[in-house]
């Protein structure tokens, strides 16, 4: 694996979760194999989980690790080709990318969606310009429109809680006072397209994700209806992809209540965290027996120490 930015570019999905169950059960198999190597997280947003979880990885792996908050500790980027930079942009990506990929064996990026461009966004702007000017790997830790280490711990969690070869997974979009990004609900399709699952999409009418991206997954209008027979729940907010960026709709019905979970198949609820309680989930099911999201967030780090362990071998070749 040379770079990884999105889940298409993951090429054998079985033969990944194998390594990443591996390296679960033995985190400190493979500690050698980052010695004297250095990886540098890049974050140009907040960070609870991804941060900590990319360096403990990055540290079972033997690596260096080194962070740095560009939001609010770096100069600020130029990312315009031929821009006059007599604004408060003091360095260009350019400079930036190269410098830092010698200071780098592996450049890691968080960079969320401006939710006004959608071309930008779309383009991953901001990833793919570390992608064209930095000489080493490129990881995504949640860019514009993908969140990729997020759906390998995602699919992890499923497979380590299905009581059934083929669990039925319900996306369900639940209400959020902000206007929140489309890269967790994006990558998440994308994995559930590739594993061996009954997937359906649900939300109000008018928030359909890129067509390109949900293609002939199942959506429903109706959330009781898709929470029938369901194995796995997992909400996420997302802004109005059509009206871009817009927030249409706050409809408190769609909060996961235990009313509603009591027409699942008892499934267990998901969730990537930061969650708002009680307002895409009540207090009682994030609480209770059926939510596996702590689990969720550990398996964070070992999907990224498989990652990690990919590119780093494909570097040694
Ligand atoms: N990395 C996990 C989710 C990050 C982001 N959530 C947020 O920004 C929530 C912020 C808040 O609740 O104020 C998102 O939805 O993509
Ligand atoms: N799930 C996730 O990416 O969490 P953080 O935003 O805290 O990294």
């Amino acid at each position: 694996m040379k770079h990884f930015t999105t889940v298409n570019h993951i090429d054998d999905l079985d033969s990944l979760l194998l390594l990443v169950k591996q390296i679960k059960s033995d985190p400190y198999s493979y500690k050698e194999l980052g010695t004297n190597k250095t990886i540098g997280l890049l974050f140009f947003n907040p960070s609870l989980r991804t941060r900590l979880s990319t360096q403990k990885a990055a540290v079972n792996l033997g690596m260096n690790c080194i962070t740095l908050n560009l939001n609010n500790e770096g100069w600020s980027l130029e990312f315009e080709d031929g821009a006059v930079m007599d604004g408060n942009k003091a360095e260009h990506i350019k400079e930036a990318a190269q410098v830092v990929s010698q200071y780098c064996d592996i450049i890691a990026i968080r960079s969320f969606p401006t939710l006004t461009d959608k071309e930008k966004d779309e383009a991953e702007h901001v990833i793919h310009s570390f992608l064209q000017y930095a000489t080493v790997p490129v990881i995504s830790l949640e860019g514009a429109s993908e969140h990729p280490l997020q759906a390998v711990a995602d699919i992890l969690t499923i497979q380590e809680y299905k009581t059934k070869q083929k669990p039925k997974v319900v996306l369900t979009w639940a209400p959020h006072p902000k206007a929140l990004p489309h890269a967790v609900p994006n990558s998440f399709i994308k994995m559930m397209q590739k594993s061996n699952v009954d997937f359906v999409i649900t939300h109000p009418k008018g928030y359909e994700l890129n067509p390109d991206i949900t293609k002939n997954s199942t959506i429903l209008y109706d959330q009781d209806e898709a929470f029938q027979n369901a194995d796995f729940i997992y909400a996420k907010n997302w802004s109005n992809y059509n009206d871009y960026g817009k927030i249409t709709s706050q409809d408190p019905s769609w909060m996961v209540t235990t009313e509603k979970m009591a027409l699942t198949n008892n499934a267990k609820f998901m969730h990537c965290l930061p969650v708002r309680r009680n307002q895409i989930v009540s207090d009682a099911v994030l609480d209770g027996d059926n939510s596996i999201v702590i689990p969720q967030a550990n398996n964070r780090t070992y999907a990224t120490q498989a990652i990690l362990t990919k590119i780093l071998q494909d570097e040694d070749h």
